[in-house]
């Protein structure tokens, strides 16, 4: 930041405030210069209004140019605490909670509140100055004057009334609009394009959008109307005040104890003490819209600070493996039993599959083992040591994951792979044996620069991929890291075809098992497709939440459990 350029907008503006009230000051004496015929007083006093005038006109506007780089950081700030906050969690569970997601939205709103915030606070300088003046030469004429300033407090607090109600307006409608702003994601983003096409739902959405912000509008607009309202009620005292101001000193001038000069000096500072309070009004919602923005950012940073405590370091290799002892879980904000009585013993070095039909629970269980989740009962043990006891972010350092909902990161092609493991972003080697152990170094003979290569729509000239292909890289990008305790495969190939994932899997089932030989790492994957499963040395079957066989696939294949029942199935639609 440029502290000349905030020295420079600071004189500016407080050089600019006082000059009104001098410009009240020049006035009556130009007045009483004309009233007493004296051309040469006069024509000074006219000199010296026009230069304080035009003072009060422009040097606001200069100011405002050079604190704008300094608004500019604000609001630059504020959006990168904003996205440190909204990552910087040990766990996710709070982005489940909707008074968490409620904040959030208000403050992507408010976000230019900052901005404005900080230029209300640097004008309030200008103005407490342009007070204490008007204050002053008010005083000179009639000390009872110096009462007027008084009747500006209860227009400041009916002005603090009506900010608050339009807040709880705001938080009241956070969740319409945030839905609202869900479906116009929704509506403009090109990769949805297609889907919206072939059912023919744009209008379906932008008519579920278009009374969302109905919603939200009405909301608003009523809160609106009331704080205008008791905004207003507030003018009205000061109005009656500033009457009663004027007709005080032009009853003194008729009875000869003020000067024509003095009249017109009190009319034009009473008009601008009503300007100032106008001002002061609008400075103080300013402030108290960038503190409560201040205080739902400190509210998130509450939510968001669990200590990520624990006394244990993560083992630097498995011995035992991952047990869950009594496991039970429900989602936050809810209260349905995703898992329950979960008791399993994943040995080191083992490649596990977790099956299971849609919603048995297998997401939640890896979501666990990642970390991103505390169990609501019972606990996870690494090596025998409870995982709470690990700092979390320690733990995380030593897995590694694909998701089937992964992130398409518009960077470099291979940077979009270094990101598995950050202190080898660039680490070309690596990135390219990463691709090969996910087979996907096929990808690259696409593009024109390889690794290099822009990828994204937001590029001009960035290239796009098919989904495949960013799938590929992004399960290059969960095998980055060299010596994970745990690789969690989600669904990460749900993208390629059967026998490419078969391929895939017997080639890295190989490699991983060499691996876990020797760190006793664990392999965890979730995968629909039984031809992928079977190559597993331990098979996890989950219904209904909880965990109903355990077994290497020929055992559960001839057990006539559900393993075998699911297996049939698709062996027979496959044949
Ligand atoms: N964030 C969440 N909040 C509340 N409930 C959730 C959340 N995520 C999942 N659930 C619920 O938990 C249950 C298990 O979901 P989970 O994603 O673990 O299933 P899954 O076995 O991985 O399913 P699939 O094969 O469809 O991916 C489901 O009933 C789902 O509705």
């Amino acid at each position: 930041m440029d502290r000349r350029k905030t020295a420079i907008s600071v004189v500016l503006m407080v050089a600019g405030a006082a000059a009104a009230p001098g410009l009240a000051a020049g006035l009556a004496w130009m007045t009483n210069a004309i009233v007493a015929h004296d051309p040469g007083q006069a024509a000074l006093a006219g000199i010296v209004v026009a230069v304080l005038a035009v003072m009060v006109l422009t040097f606001g506007h200069f100011a405002h140019l050079a604190y704008f780089e300094l608004s500019e950081l604000a609001e630059l700030d504020f959006d990168e605490q904003l996205i440190a906050l909204s990552n910087g969690s040990v766990g996710i569970e709070h982005h489940e909670r909707a008074e968490h997601a409620d904040a959030l939205t208000v403050l992507q709103q408010e976000s230019r509140q900052f901005r404005v915030g900080l230029e209300a606070l640097l004008n309030s300088i200008g103005l407490g100055l342009a007070v204490a003046l008007t204050g002053v030469l008010l005083a000179m004429v009639n000390p009872w004057l110096l009462l007027l300033p008084l009747a500006a407090i209860p227009p400041l607090l009916t002005g603090r009334a009506a900010e608050r109600v339009r807040d709880s307006a705001r938080t009241a409608t956070a969740e319409s609009t945030r839905v609202a702003l869900n479906l116009f994601h929704l509506s403009t983003s090109a990769r949805l394009a297609g889907e919206l096409r072939v059912f023919g739902l744009a209008g379906e959405l932008r008519g579920r959008h278009t009374r969302l912000w109905a919603d939200a509008t009405r909301g608003l607009w009523r809160a609106h109307l009331a704080a205008t309202w008791i905004r207003a009620a507030g003018q009205v005292i000061f109005a009656l005040a500033y009457v009663g101001a004027v007709l005080l000193v032009v009853r003194d001038a008729i009875a000869g104890r003020r000067s024509v000069g003095e009249v017109v000096l009190v009319i034009a500072l009473a008009a601008q003490v009503n300007q100032q309070v106008t001002t002061a009004v609008t400075l103080l919602q300013d402030l108290q819209r960038m503190s409560s923005a201040y205080r739902r950012l400190a509210g998130i940073r509450d939510v968001v600070a669990v200590a990520a405590h624990g006394d244990e370091s993560p083992p630097d290799r498995l011995r035992d493996g991952i047990r869950l002892d009594d496991v039970g879980f429900t989602y936050p904000g809810t209260d349905a039993k995703v898992l329950s009585d979960v008791n399993l013993h994943i040995p080191a070095g083992a490649t596990a599959a977790i099956v299971g039909e849609n919603g048995a629970g297998k997401t939640t269980l890896v979501k666990l083992l990642c970390g991103f989740y505390r169990p609501t009962r019972g606990q996870v043990l690494i090596d025998g040591v409870d995982m709470r006891r690990i700092p979390i972010d320690a733990w995380r350092e030593r897995i590694a994951a694909g998701f089937q909902d992964f992130v398409r990161y518009e960077f470099l092609a291979g940077e979009t792979v270094g990101v598995g493991d950050l202190p080898r972003l660039d680490d070309e080697p690596e990135i390219r044996a990463a691709l090969d152990r996910a087979q996907g170094s096929d990808v690259l003979e696409h593009l024109d620069d390889g690794l290099q290569t822009q990828l994204g729509k937001s590029f001009a000239d960035g290239v796009e991929l098919s989904g495949g292909q960013w799938q590929k890289l992004a399960l290059g990008r969960a095998l980055m890291r060299s010596s994970p305790l745990l690789l969690v495969l989600d669904e990460p190939t749900s993208a390629l075809d059967p026998q490419a994932e078969h391929a895939l899997f017997e080639r890295y089932a190989e490699q991983a098992r060499r691996v876990g030989e020797a760190t006793g790492a664990i392999t965890l994957f979730v995968s629909h497709r039984f031809s992928t499963v079977r190559m597993a040395d331990l098979i996890i079957v989950v219904q209904d939440g909880r965990v109903v066989e355990v077994g290497d696939h020929s055992t559960l294949a001839a057990s006539g459990g559900l393993y075998s029942e699911l297996f049939a199935l698709q062996a027979k639609a496959y044949s």
